[in-house]
């Protein structure tokens, strides 16, 4: 058992046992914009069941490395290696169609702006039915049903199946987007400030219920946050990022706990003094 293993909680180490290879690999990894603008030469593993939290400064580079994760950017250099039961593939060997297609099948994406997530324009139960229909599903009596399931997991009302989702407030939209998700059951979800621009109530009722799906599913994460609280209560592992370089990464709650980089103890300390 790794070093890693042996210091997370019981569950997630019986988890890790199972488990030889990583479902998420990046080896080497680069998108550079322009010196110091992006990410470069970055390595790092995700495996089942397990949430990493990607912090850092605005502009250091997380967007962009979350993107190229999540097979949406092509990386100058380097690979992303999704390892499903069936087959290792690298993301940027495939096709366009291919990716695409294991995106779909196998990713969820949460978007900071819920409507990036979202078909405005199509009703809540839609929004969540459609996911089930690219996946193949055609009998319409399951679709709904498993749409008000959802609407009931993510605690919106079932009498809002049918309206539009620009007509609910920012946390309802957000929840919805996460059903739409979820639905499929996604190995792994990569979250761009999934709690970003909400007030704080809204925040933490949001951050409960990630929490619980999270444990539920036994999701793989990549999240992508500027808040330290959000990262300590989701995530296993976190990953400092400054300026396109990890660093520091390493056990959530020892790296905040006890920080060794200078900018992480900044982080963190700024964070006490709030
Ligand atoms: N398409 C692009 N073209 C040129 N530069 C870009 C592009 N996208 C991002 N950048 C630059 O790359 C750097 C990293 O951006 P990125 O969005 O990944 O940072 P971030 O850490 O996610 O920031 P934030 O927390 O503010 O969202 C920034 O300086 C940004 O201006």
């Amino acid at each position: 058992m790794t070093n890693l293993a042996t210091q997370l909680p019981p569950t997630k180490q019986a988890l890790l046992l199972e488990q030889h290879e990583a479902l998420l690999e990046a080896c080497n990894l680069s998108m550079l914009y322009a010196p110091g603008k992006g990410f470069e030469a970055l390595n790092l593993q995700l495996y089942r069941g397990e949430v990493l939290a990607i912090v850092g400064e605005s502009g250091s580079g997380k967007t962009t490395l979350l993107k190229a994760l999540s097979g949406r950017l092509t990386p100058q250099s380097g690979s992303v290696t999704f390892s499903s039961e069936q087959h290792s593939v690298d993301l940027y060997q495939l096709s366009e169609a291919q990716r695409r297609r294991l995106i779909r099948e196998h990713f969820g994406i949460v978007h900071q702006h819920p409507l990036d997530g979202l078909r405005p324009m199509v009703s809540a139960g839609g929004n969540i039915g459609e996911r089930l229909m690219e996946a193949g599903c055609r009998h319409y009596g399951d679709i709904r049903k498993q749409a008000l399931n959802w609407l009931k997991a993510v605690e919106i009302d079932s009498s809002r199946i049918d309206d539009l989702p620009i007509t609910f407030s920012g946390g309802m939209q957000q929840r919805l987007q996460i059903a739409r998700n979820l639905v499929t059951h996604p190995q792994l979800v990569f979250m761009d400030e999934p709690t970003g621009g909400l007030d704080v109530s809204v925040q933490a009722r949001l951050l409960d219920l990630l929490r619980k799906l999270v444990s539920e599913l036994q999701l793989a994460v990549v999240i992508v946050t500027h808040d330290l609280a959000v990262a300590r209560l989701l995530a296993d592992r976190i990953m400092v990022m400054k300026q396109g370089q990890v660093v520091e990464s390493g056990l959530c709650d020892q790296v905040l706990d006890d920080p060794h980089h200078a900018y992480t103890q900044l982080l963190v300390s700024s964070v006490l003094q709030q």
